[in-house]
């Protein structure tokens, strides 16, 4: 997709503690939006078995500025960077974008996902930890389709660290039958 196609890719997003959006959104995004299990297996429930992972990206790069923020590195410090959309009969519900600091890797073969998903495997670890959600209702600034909202948070195995971002986009809403947020 090309970078002018996005609604506005240098956009400053401001990411707001789940809490803070409550009174804003109905119940049923709320179950979504402040889950705290595996949004994967989630989605795989509420998909009856259509679901899958399409990679839109995976490649070294320079993180956003909010992501060095929340990851507390430099702007400048390579990560490693995936999106992907999170499908379901093909259709896309979800889109996922994860950015991980290279001094955080040691030996997980994450090049090797492909299109299996990132939460399956961060779920299966020990010892997994999962730091506050925060939630935007901005739609996502590396994808085209609209949604009603966003969510990130850090994820901590060992001394590997992921912070994963998961925008909500208006097709799983439509498909669900949920409210417009
Ligand atoms: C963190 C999870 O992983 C999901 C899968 C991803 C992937 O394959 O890249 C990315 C983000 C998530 O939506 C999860 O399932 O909760």
């Amino acid at each position: 997709m090309s970078v002018d196609r996005l609604p506005c890719p240098g956009m400053i997003i401001s990411w707001r503690p789940a809490a803070a959006w409550r009174p804003a959104m109905s119940a049923s995004w709320w179950r979504w939006v402040a889950s705290t299990d595996s949004l994967t297996q989630r989605l795989i429930d509420a998909s009856g078995n259509g679901f899958n992972v399409r990679l839109l990206v995976q490649r070294l790069d320079r993180p956003r500025r909010d992501e060095a923020l929340a990851l507390n590195i430099p702007f400048r410090q390579w990560v490693w960077r995936r999106e992907v959309a999170l499908q379901a009969g093909g259709r896309p519900w979800v889109v996922a974008r994860s950015v991980a600091p290279l001094g955080s890797l040691h030996g997980q073969r994450l090049s090797q996902l492909g299109e299996r998903s990132l939460g399956s495997w961060l779920f299966r670890q020990p010892g997994l930890e999962r730091g506050p959600i925060e939630v935007t209702h901005r739609p996502a600034p590396f994808h085209a389709d609209p949604g009603p909202w966003g969510r990130r948070s850090l994820l901590r195995h060992g001394r590997f660290r992921v912070l994963v971002q998961e925008f909500f986009l208006d097709r799983m809403a439509d498909d669900l039958g949920l409210p417009r947020r």
